[in-house]
């Protein structure tokens, strides 16, 4: 665990994932999507540090433009457990390096929401166990349960039935992010959108994986990302994660992916990482060497 001995900071990383396909199988009642996904996590992400406070304040620094405080993911899973504290609200400084793109696919606020309930829980001694806080991250978003269980999952449901595949290779990421910002409500409201795909089971989905049902309907309303697609594809198969606008591809070396990110036009903005089947919070958290 990284503990920064001055004065107390815990700092924990707050990684990306990548849906490596992701298939939308129904709609429910309540209007959200039923789907079938695979999620591996990235070595690569925003990182937290987190110090008790003797009052009951919350502070965050610095707070990201346009996302008010109070309805920063970090705020959020802090207030959800504070009302879990038994006797006196405990109070918390925290400071955010935020790396991740917003709106990018990349779940970098669920992966926020989810290292603070982890590093929160632990600091605060509130005892909570994975499963409770899995729950209550689901309230703050589909995609904060994998974050909290750390490991990489074919999900089902709305993203938190989750079942462990911690075997998946764990290649090299080209990640390509269009500079754009994809409302992940207008996707899955489009009346253009595929919501019948056939289930499959976990062997198949793990033998033959499957397609970005959302790209269609993304790369419609958002040209910039069909058009990154298309450039991505002449090097390497290319898809998005999630609802977008980040795309990926997969390489067997880090050498490999860097040089076809050398070769991208000077204004695309891109990363290259590698998938972990053990999210990097967990790895710190829960293994350290
Ligand atoms: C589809 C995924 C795959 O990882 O996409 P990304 O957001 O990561 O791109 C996520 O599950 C998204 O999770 P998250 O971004 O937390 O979405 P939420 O805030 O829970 O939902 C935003 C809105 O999208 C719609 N929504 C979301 C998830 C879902 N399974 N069905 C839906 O219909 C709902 O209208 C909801 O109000
Ligand atoms: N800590 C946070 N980091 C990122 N986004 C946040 C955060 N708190 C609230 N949000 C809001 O959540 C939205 C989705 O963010 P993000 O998780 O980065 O997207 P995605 O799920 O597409 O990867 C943002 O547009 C922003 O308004």
């Amino acid at each position: 665990m990284t503990e920064r001995n001055d004065d107390k900071w815990l700092t924990l990383p707050a990684p990306a994932k990548l849906n490596l396909f992701l298939h939308i199988t129904g709609r429910r009642a309540d209007g959200y999507h039923n789907l079938q996904t695979l999620f591996q996590f990235l070595d690569y992400g925003d990182e937290l540090s987190f110090r008790v406070r003797d009052d009951s304040e919350l502070t965050l620094s610095p707070a990201i433009d346009d996302v008010p405080f109070e309805d920063n993911l970090i705020i959020k899973a802090a207030r959800l457990l504070q009302s879990r504290a038994t006797g006196k609200t405990p109070g918390a400084d925290i400071q955010l390096k935020k790396i991740l793109p917003m709106g990018g696919g990349l779940g970098g606020g669920s992966s926020d929401a989810a290292t603070t309930l982890l590093a929160l829980n632990h600091l605060w001694q509130l005892n909570l166990s994975l499963d409770e806080l899995a729950d209550m991250g689901l309230a703050l978003g589909a995609d904060v349960p994998v974050f909290i269980r750390g490991e990489a999952a074919f999900a089902e449901g709305v993203g938190e039935v989750l079942t462990p595949v911690p075997e998946l290779d764990e290649p090299w990421f080209l990640v390509v992010c269009p500079q754009v910002h994809v409302n992940t409500a207008k996707i899955f409201s489009h009346e253009g959108l595929t919501r019948d795909t056939e289930v499959i089971n976990i062997r198949t989905a793990l033998r033959q994986g499957g397609r970005n049902d959302c790209q269609q309907v993304v790369t419609m309303l958002y040209p910039e990302i069909g058009k990154a697609l298309n450039l991505l594809n002449k090097f390497s198969f290319a898809k998005m994660t999630g609802t977008g606008a980040c795309i990926f591809s997969s390489f067997g070396s880090e050498t490999e992916a860097r040089q076809v990110s050398d070769q991208l036009p000077a204004e695309y903005v891109a990363f290259v990482a590698k998938g972990t089947n053990l999210s990097t919070t967990h790895k710190v958290l829960f293994r350290p060497s």
